[in-house]
């Protein structure tokens, strides 16, 4: 049983990972900045409210708490705003984290899970793409992200700190029981755009490109259960507290979805249909991003267990509830 800083805490993956870790008997301790995170989402542990580049309060949340770990998720996230504003993106994602990372060596702490993407990949040259595949991002965001994993790499060989990058391919869904959900605003994502369009709070779903070379000519991703994410979190951390190596590691479910069967899914577990118009691709995206996991599977143990369905079904429910509250 570990007491763990969870950075970035209060935002969507990382509220579902405290879930997680305090079911496993583990205790997150949230450190956040709120700019994108919310507050009612810090349930499972208490909440220090600071930013990144805050270092000072940084050695103070850490001397307090004493974690034995950090896991890391605060970051901007958006890769179409990373285009249009890169230096907020490198300020934030690298520089906020050589300051998380100078707090933590200072007080000596020497373990973290990192949040990286599928971003990191760039265009895929083989799909599905496993963890040794070329690293030529497309966009500011997956080269921060890239330039983190060279620094924990660094870390790692010349000071011993030992890191779980984990690779992220597209996080969806929400805490079955409806208490957490996915909520950014702006809303960008698929599933809960193309859920909110089927509640009628939108007038339709547009899909950015239809001219990609994918199966149908729509972009693919690799939708994984966000709940499934967390378990690979708290089994990243018991690595890395079990004494494990450091590693990088791809978590998806290793299945391509385009966007136009992800809105059959939407209707089908929704039983409602929404218009549908099809617009110009989106800067920055890939055609089709898809985990090869045996790494995870094999390393971790870990194998994503909820389907597609179930992804929109939990996340129907937590916008439900989002719209009773
Ligand atoms: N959502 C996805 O599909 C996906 C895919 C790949 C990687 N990721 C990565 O996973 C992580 C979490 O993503 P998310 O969707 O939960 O995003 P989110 O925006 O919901 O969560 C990010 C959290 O970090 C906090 N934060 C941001 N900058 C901060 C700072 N300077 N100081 C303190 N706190 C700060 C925000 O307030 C928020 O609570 C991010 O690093 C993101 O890049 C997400
Ligand atoms: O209204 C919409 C919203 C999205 N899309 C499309 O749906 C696909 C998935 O888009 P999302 O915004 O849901 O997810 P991304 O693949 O862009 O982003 C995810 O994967 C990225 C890596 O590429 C980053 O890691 C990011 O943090 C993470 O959310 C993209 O082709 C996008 O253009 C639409 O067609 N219409």
């Amino acid at each position: 049983m570990a007491t763990v800083l969870v950075v970035g805490g209060a935002g969507y993956i990382g509220a579902h990972c405290c879930l997680d870790l305090a079911g496993k008997g583990h205790v997150p301790v949230v450190y956040d900045n709120l700019s994108s995170g919310h507050e009612t989402f810090v349930q499972w542990g208490p909440l220090e409210i600071g930013d990144l580049h805050d270092r000072d309060r940084l050695r103070d949340v850490i001397a307090r708490h004493r974690p034995e770990a950090i896991i890391h998720f605060a970051a901007l996230s958006e890769v179409g705003v990373s285009l249009l504003d890169p230096l907020a993106f490198y300020d934030n994602n690298v520089g906020g984290t050589i300051s998380l990372l100078s707090a933590a060596t200072e007080a000596g702490i020497d373990k973290l899970v990192f949040s990286s993407t599928c971003a990191t990949y760039g265009v895929p040259e083989t799909s599905p793409m496993a963890e040794d595949h070329r690293q030529a991002p497309i966009n500011p965001y997956g080269h921060g992200k890239l330039m983190v994993e060279t620094i924990l790499a660094d870390l790692d060989r010349l000071r011993g700190f030992r890191s779980a990058v984990l690779r992220y391919f597209n996080a969806a869904g929400a805490d079955e029981d409806g208490r957490i959900g996915e909520w950014h605003e702006p809303e960008t994502h698929a599933i809960p755009i193309a859920i909110e369009a089927a509640m009628g709070r939108r007038a339709g779903f547009t899909v950015n490109g239809t001219d990609y070379d994918t199966r149908d000519g729509t972009c693919v991703r690799d939708f994984v259960h966000v709940m499934d994410l967390a378990d690979a979190h708290t089994r990243a951390l018991e690595h890395l507290l079990g004494g494990g190596a450091s590693a990088a590691v791809n978590l998806g479910t290793g299945t391509g979805t385009s966007l136009n069967e992800l809105l059959a899914v939407v209707r089908a577990v929704s039983g409602r249909d929404f218009p549908v118009s099809f617009g110009p691709r989106r800067a920055g995206d890939a055609p089709s991003l898809v985990a090869d996991n045996r790494k995870a599977r094999a390393l971790l143990g870990w194998a994503p267990g909820r389907s597609l369905e179930d992804i929109v079904a939990s996340a129907w429910r937590w916008h439900s509830g989002r719209n009773a509250g």
